[in-house]
């Protein structure tokens, strides 16, 4: 009994436990497992099974097996006893029977496993199930045999009917093999089926796999073609754009085209034109020449006669340059004569000189000043001769010193007469007209020295270099003479002269040498020159040079103007208080003068002195004491030995005292044989006046009647 049992469990359990989960695939109605199943009474039969064994109970819910198993163990007594279930019930125990074996089939086979889309296994249902009907309706047999058997219930044996009792069990057995047989068999069919169902699910699945191969394949090679949709649409823009590009650069060449097409039909239109036009030329040119080779022939004729009139020319010509170099032959015989007059008129400019005295003297009288005029003074006791303006007269009403200023009947006059006597209207333009020829005569070569003399006040430095607020019609001697040096100098360049000027201003100061164009703190000293070593001096004595003394180059009138303003600053500076320095000192402005003539070879070297003298007060009358009477010794001193020194050279004295005040050292060039001195004598028109004036006029007179010898021209 217990090893059949054992042996129904093993067999019942083995199939079951390999079933496939059936309801997970879209099974075709023909493959359901029959309803009859259901009609079986399995829920009683399964209980007896299961009381045998542990798998049975396993296999179903803990509610649906719980009696059954706790019964089944006790004996099949109990089962019978209990009522059976109805049909409905058995069909329902049935019909889950299946689902109570599905978690068996999901633990060999997992899910996981499973196709993901059940929609393919049912467009591909297995062929196989199709027999499964068949089979099933083989089993009917079994379940109608099965309900036979549990047909009305037969009567209830008697306890004691052991005999009859067993023979049921015996039949309830051999039912239950037969069933069981049946089962085993339907099992068998299930496991075919399932088999089937799995190789056909695996064919499934592999197909699912290829599918989705194929699918992912379909994706790249959709996702491929799209890249190459895509590089073919880019190289469909970029063709495009280029064909467009291409488009316009034809569009464009075609207008190009069109545009020069037009302007060489204009062009072509111009030529045609100007075709016509050069061929009307062409017709003119033939006609005009046509016209030119007549010209041409007329004119051929022509040079031929200008020809014969070129060489008409040539010989006149050639006779005219014959004319003409005997012509440049006389201008240079007159050029060359022209210099020798230039140089006979210097002879005779000098001899000239020479008949009028090589010192003279001129006697100047100031006008009376506006003050001088307004507080009574009159120039009556001065008288001028107007026939030839040499000789002047002053009247001394008393010679008795107590009644000067009275007039009387018994004045005395004295007349003296001098080369040159300017009165009071005489203006500076008229006094230096008379010395421009000195001034030449500096140029030509010769040592000129032009003295102003006279008492304080009486209009020397007027004379010299004019008022202070000088104006053209005002300047001096000084200025014009430098201006007329300047202006002669220029012509003479036409004749071949190019002269050199150097120009130094000297004041003589209590026997003292100053530089006025220099910073004056410095001692000047009067030497001697070396003598010229080409013995160029024809006097035989040496030149006076003034040691730290300035000398200037100068080369025109401003300049010069210049460095009077500086000396006359330089004089002002020296000045102190009442005494005025310019009346107490004597002034000397030298221009050295050197020319040379590159046409004749000549040369010279001559000397302008202009010299302002100090008062000449007579020192009985200056009333001068201390330093004044100083200043009035040293003045009279070197004045009276400028005196001394004229009367030595008028008389050819051996010895000329030149070194006996510095005035007639540093003058000594310019005064004797190799110079000519001109003296101013200035007068002043007052009668207060009258003795100092008559004691300059004495002066002027001894001097103008000196005759110094003649004057030579130095020549380097
Ligand atoms: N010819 C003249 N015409 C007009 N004014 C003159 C003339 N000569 C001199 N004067 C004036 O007379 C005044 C004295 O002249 P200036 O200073 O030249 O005399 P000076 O002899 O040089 O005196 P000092 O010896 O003191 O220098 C000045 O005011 C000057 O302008």
């Amino acid at each position: 009994m217990s090893t059949r049992t054992a042996l129904v469990s093993k067999d019942v359990n083995a199939p079951v436990a390999t079933v496939r989960p059936l309801s997970k695939l879209p099974m075709p109605s023909k493959l359901r497992p029959p309803q009859v199943q259901v009609k079986r009474p399995l829920a009683q039969d399964e209980a007896n099974i299961d009381g045998t064994g542990a798998p049975q109970a396993k296999r179903r819910k803990p509610e649906e097996v719980a009696k059954p198993n706790g019964r089944g163990n006790n004996g099949s007594t109990t089962a019978a006893k209990r009522p059976a279930p109805a049909r409905s019930q058995r069909q329902t125990s049935a019909a889950t029977l299946p689902k109570v074996d599905r978690p068996a089939v999901t633990r060999t086979k997992p899910a996981a496993a499973r196709p993901a889309k059940p929609t393919v296994v049912a467009r591909n249902p297995p062929a196989k199930p199709t027999a499964r009907p068949r089979a099933n309706t083989s089993t009917k047999p079994s379940i109608t045999t099965t309900s036979t058997a549990n047909g009305p219930k037969k009567a209830k044996r008697p306890a004691w009917d052991l005999k009859g009792r067993l023979a049921d069990i015996e039949s309830q057995l051999e039912m239950r093999n037969a069933l069981n047989h049946q089962l085993q068999q339907e099992v068998n069919e299930r496991t075919g089926n399932n088999h089937s169902l799995e190789s056909d699910n695996d064919s499934l699945r592999s197909a699912l796999q290829q599918k989705g191969r194929c699918l992912e394949e379909a994706n790249q090679t959709i996702q491929q073609l799209e890249r190459k949709v895509r590089d073919s649409e880019d190289e469909l823009m970029a063709s495009t754009r280029r064909l467009q590009r291409e488009k316009d650069d034809v569009l464009h060449a075609n207008q190009q085209l069109d545009r020069q097409l037009a302007d060489v039909r204009g062009d072509l239109g111009a030529s045609r034109q100007e075709c016509s036009g050069l061929k009307a030329s062409v017709a003119q040119m033939a006609a005009a020449q046509a016209g030119i080779t007549a010209e041409l022939a007329s004119t051929k004729l022509n040079y031929e006669q200008s020809l014969e009139a070129g060489r008409l020319l040539q010989n006149e010509i050639a006779q005219l340059k014959v004319v003409i170099a005997q012509h440049e032959a006389m201008i240079a015989d007159q050029e060359a004569q022209i210099r020798e007059n230039e140089t006979t008129r210097r002879k005779l400019h000098n001899t000239i000189q020479e008949l009028k005295g090589n010192i003279r003297v001129f006697c100047r009288v100031r006008p009376l000043l506006p003050e001088e005029t307004a507080s009574g003074h009159d120039m009556r006791h001065i008288n001028f001769t107007e026939t030839d303006n040499k000789t002047i007269e002053l009247a001394d009403a008393n010679l008795n010193e107590s009644n000067v200023g009275t007039r009387s009947s018994s004045s005395k006059k004295y007349e003296f007469g001098f080369d040159r006597v300017f009165d009071p209207s005489s203006t500076q333009a008229e006094v230096f007209d008379e010395i421009s020829q000195l001034v030449q005569s500096a140029l030509d070569g010769y040592n000129v020295c032009v003295f102003a003399y006279g008492q304080t006040g009486s209009g020397k430095t007027f004379t010299m270099e004019g008022p202070d607020d000088v104006g053209e019609e005002t300047e001096g001697m000084i200025p014009r003479a430098v201006r007329q040096i300047f202006q002669t100098a220029s012509e003479l360049k036409e004749k071949g002269w190019e002269y050199t000027m150097e120009a130094s201003f000297l004041e003589i100061y209590n026997e003292t040498v100053r530089d006025l164009l220099g910073a004056g703190d410095k001692k000047c000293e009067i030497k001697l020159a070396a003598k010229d070593g080409r013995g160029g001096t024809n006097s035989g004595s040496n030149d006076v040079e003034v040691t730290n003394s300035t000398t200037v180059a100068v080369s025109g009138e401003a300049q010069v103007r210049a460095l009077l303003g500086r000396a006359s600053h330089q004089r002002a500076v020296a000045a102190t208080g009442c005494n005025e320095r310019s009346s107490r000192s004597h002034s000397v402005f030298r221009l050295r003068l050197t020319g040379t003539n590159a046409l004749t070879g000549e040369a010279s070297q001559g000397t302008l002195n202009l010299v302002d003298l100090a008062g000449s007060e007579r020192l009985s009358q200056s009333g001068s004491t201390g330093e004044r009477l100083r200043e009035t010794k040293n003045i009279n001193r070197s004045l009276s030995n400028l005196g001394n020194v004229i009367m030595a050279l008028a008389n050819k004295e051996s010895h000329v005292p030149y070194r006996n005040s510095k005035l007639t050292h540093l003058l000594q060039n310019s005064l004797g044989g190799n110079s000519k001195t001109l003296m101013f004598v200035n007068i002043s028109p007052r009668e207060e006046n009258l003795q100092e004036s008559l004691c300059s006029l004495r002066f002027a007179t001894k001097v103008n009647q000196c005759n110094i010898g003649t004057a030579q021209k130095k020549v380097k």
